[in-house]
């Protein structure tokens, strides 16, 4: 509301001023019909001229800083203006305090990045106004000697000018370097620090169209304008004191564009803002889109699903193109009415100015000089206006990043216990569980569970029963709604993260590596770069060691560079049973108190299923173990079996006794053992005598919900 009152009263003040420069003008072309009135209009004109520029000013500064955004209905008059602040406007304050903070570690580097602009500055406005003078000593003076030495004096600027430039131009590229690895860096940190329920809720094209594509228009769009922004102040100003110095008569002229071009500015400034935003959530949404797709190439192409995909992101591009046409329509509308009105100014100085000259009230060298300031003042407001509204499409992008920044995880921060002895006693403790992005569907309800040190567990049951969930919260992954996930006596949640992490470690089903060699995927996660002091990181012997236990090291060893051979992105160069071993080394080279395994095997081919749980098995007694599982072996070596399903304990007890118990695990038996029979008779004619024994959670109860086979779940 007070901006609206201010953007009349401003409107008010214009009225006033356009009477004032008009008997202003009339007193400039027709000397001596108003007396020394024009001396009056002149002040009255330049009061009125900055009272609507400081209200216009204030007014777009409002709009871009959100303060607008909260306004509107209620009883405004009566409370002060960041009291009607809505949640946008309150971010867009918050993301130009932490920009600013941003910026605030190069201070220094700004400062002399700024007194070199306005040095700069001053060259520029110099430079016209011995323009002026060389051609008044050669036409109207006629003095030689003056013309050569301010030629020459026009050189030293020129040059000086050229230099600062540079300098300026060169600290600003700097200094916009560094702000655009620190926003990148603290965003990289703070998803980090993001719970696992975020990265499930958020698609990664979003995440990733955050860090890449808005951290470019923060960084680039506010350091490149904030230098142009600061280079056309100065110039503005030095160039103004100039033309007031030559006619101040033609200056308040020209000075009454300021204010319109601030308008325009105000308005186009609001509509590309919104529109920049769109663009580019309309961009994240294509980038989602496509990343989906190539994520994914091998489902696609067994689908032959190459034309929908095709669709499906042409379809997101062709809203993006229609976006960024409408961004055009409006940039060209800005573009036609900035060009045009240097033009009339020109022509309207030129009329005023010749007068002037023709009445003997300047020399015709002032005229030249004052038509390059208006030159150079028109650029200058020119890059302002720009810079106005490339601050609005930045601040649209700022707002995502700055408010990725500050989310603050919604999980409680870990504690920091470190014991120094630790026996690997895990228990849950009437654990109840809904996944964050589904509040409403029970996962688990009320499961109470002890694996005492050393013991093996085994968890089995039908799909979606709710096993991966138990193996979720004792990483802490997630937060159970009731209960406690505890080990050794405490919760969870009170070890130090990196503690937990080494003490307990996950064999999970898709083993994920990353583009690095063996050796350093083996290691994730245990480098001097991950904050583990030097004598703790495990030695290329510890990682052999740990390679030989988890059967990989002959296959590591043959390939062509050993342990330094790079697994390529994902671990693309590496089949899905190499993979899945490197990743039990990962875990073993932990030496860890607790393993948890789940399904470690069930993406693999029985050939490679076989080398796995081979090494699993081994494993398997040294450790605590929380076992998800899938084979029959593996199943009844288990000290103790927990039958899960529809997120409850249904049975437990050892294979034997489950088995004859006539219950849920004695009909996944029956039911595995015959499919056995069937796929034994198929692998033994296909492979030979390796019997590949079918996965016991495929096999459904007969009171349990239908579920897919590991066919369908192998996400590819
Ligand atoms: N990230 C998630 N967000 C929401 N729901 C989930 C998530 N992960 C799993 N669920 C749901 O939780 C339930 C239990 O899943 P869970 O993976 O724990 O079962 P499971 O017994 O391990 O199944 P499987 O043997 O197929 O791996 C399922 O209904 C599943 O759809």
């Amino acid at each position: 509301m007070a901006v609206r009152f201010i953007c009349i009263a401003t409107q008010l003040a214009l009225l006033t001023k356009a009477v004032l420069v008009a008997l202003l003008g009339a007193d400039l072309l027709f000397p001596g019909r108003h007396g020394q009135s024009g001396l009056l209009y002149m002040f009255a004109a330049i009061v009125t001229s900055l009272l609507c520029t400081f209200a216009e000013m204030f007014a777009a500064c409002a709009l871009i800083s959100g303060w607008e955004e909260g306004g509107g209905g209620g009883d405004e008059a009566a409370q002060p203006l960041l009291d009607k602040t809505d949640k946008a406007a309150l971010q867009r304050q918050s993301t130009i305090a932490m920009l600013l903070s941003f910026s605030a570690q190069d201070t220094p580097l700004l400062i002399v990045a700024f007194l070199a602009g306005a040095v700069a500055a001053l060259g520029q406005a110099l430079i016209p106004y011995y323009t002026g003078q060389i051609i008044d000593y050669a036409s109207i003076d006629q003095s030689f000697d003056n013309f050569q030495w301010t030629c020459l004096l026009l050189v030293v600027v020129a040059f000086g000018t050229a230099i600062f430039t540079g300098v300026r131009g060169g600290l600003f590229t700097v200094a916009m370097t560094r702000f655009n690895v620190r926003i990148r860096t603290s965003l990289f940190d703070a998803l980090m620090r993001q719970e696992i329920a975020f990265f499930t809720s958020t698609k990664t094209g979003e995440i990733t169209s955050r860090l890449s594509a808005d951290t470019t228009t923060v960084s680039d769009q506010i350091c490149l304008n904030l230098n142009v922004g600061l280079r056309s102040l100065t110039q503005a100003a030095m160039v103004l004191v100039f033309m007031f110095k030559a006619s101040w008569r033609l200056t308040i002229i020209t000075f009454i564009l300021i204010p319109l071009i601030i308008l325009v500015c105000k308005v186009y400034g609001a509509y590309y803002r919104e529109l920049a935003k769109a663009v580019q959530n309309e961009l994240a949404e294509a980038n989602t889109v496509a990343e989906e797709s190539l994520s994914s190439m091998a489902t696609v192409r067994s689908h032959a699903a190459e034309d929908s995909a095709r669709a499906a992101y042409q379809h997101r591009l062709h809203l993006f193109y229609k976006l960024c046409l409408k961004e055009a329509l409006g940039y060209a509308a800005y573009i036609m009415f900035t060009t045009f009105l240097p033009n009339a100014v020109n022509v309207i100085t030129l009329f005023v100015g010749g007068n002037l000259v023709l009445q003997d009230r300047m020399s015709a060298g002032s005229l030249v000089s004052f038509m390059l300031y208006v030159t150079s003042l028109n650029g200058a407001l020119q890059a302002l206006a720009d810079v106005f509204s490339a601050f609005a499409a930045a601040l649209g992008a700022a707002d995502k990043v700055i408010e990725l920044i500050q989310r603050l995880p919604k999980m409680p921060d870990p504690g920091g216990l470190k014991p120094s002895s630790f026996s690997g006693h895990l228990e849950l403790k009437d654990v109840e569980f809904s996944y964050p992005s589904r509040p409403d569907t029970r996962v688990l309800g009320g499961v109470s569970l002890s694996v005492k040190p050393g013991e093996v567990v085994a968890l089995v049951g039908p799909s979606g029963g709710g096993k991966s969930s138990i193996v979720k919260l004792v990483e802490r992954f997630y937060l159970p709604s009731s209960g406690a996930v505890m080990l050794d006596g405490r919760d969870v949640g009170l070890y130090d993260a990196k503690w937990l992490k080494r003490n307990v470690a996950l064999v999970a089903q898709e083993p994920v590596l990353f583009a690095r060699s063996v050796r350093r995927n083996i290691l994730y996660g245990l480098e001097v770069e991950d904050g583990v002091p030097p004598e703790q990181v495990p030695s290329n012997e510890h990682v052999e060691e740990a390679a030989r236990l988890a059967n990989a090291h002959d296959f590591i060893m043959a390939m062509p560079q050993g342990y330094e051979t790079d697994c390529g992105e994902k671990g693309v160069s590496l089949s899905g049973g190499q993979k899945q071993r490197i990743a039990i080394a990962r875990a073993l080279v932990r030496k860890p108190t607790v393993l948890l395994l789940d399904e470690a095997t069930s993406a693999l081919d029985s050939d490679s299923e076989a080398v796995v749980q081979e090494a699993l098995d081994r494993m398997m007694k040294d450790f605590t173990v929380l076992v998800i599982a899938h084979r029959l072996s593996t199943v009844a070596n288990a000290d103790r079996i927990l039958v899960i399903a529809k997120g409850q304990i249904a049975e437990q007890g050892t294979h034997e006794s489950l088995a004859e118990s006539g219950g849920l695990y004695s009909g996944l038996v029956r039911r595995q053992f015959s499919k056995t029979t069937s796929s034994a008779s198929l692998a033994t004619s296909a492979r030979g005598s390796y019997v590949n024994l079918p996965s016991l959670n495929t096999l459904a109860p007969a009171a349990g919900p239908s579920h897919p086979s590991i066919a369908e779940k192998d996400p590819q």
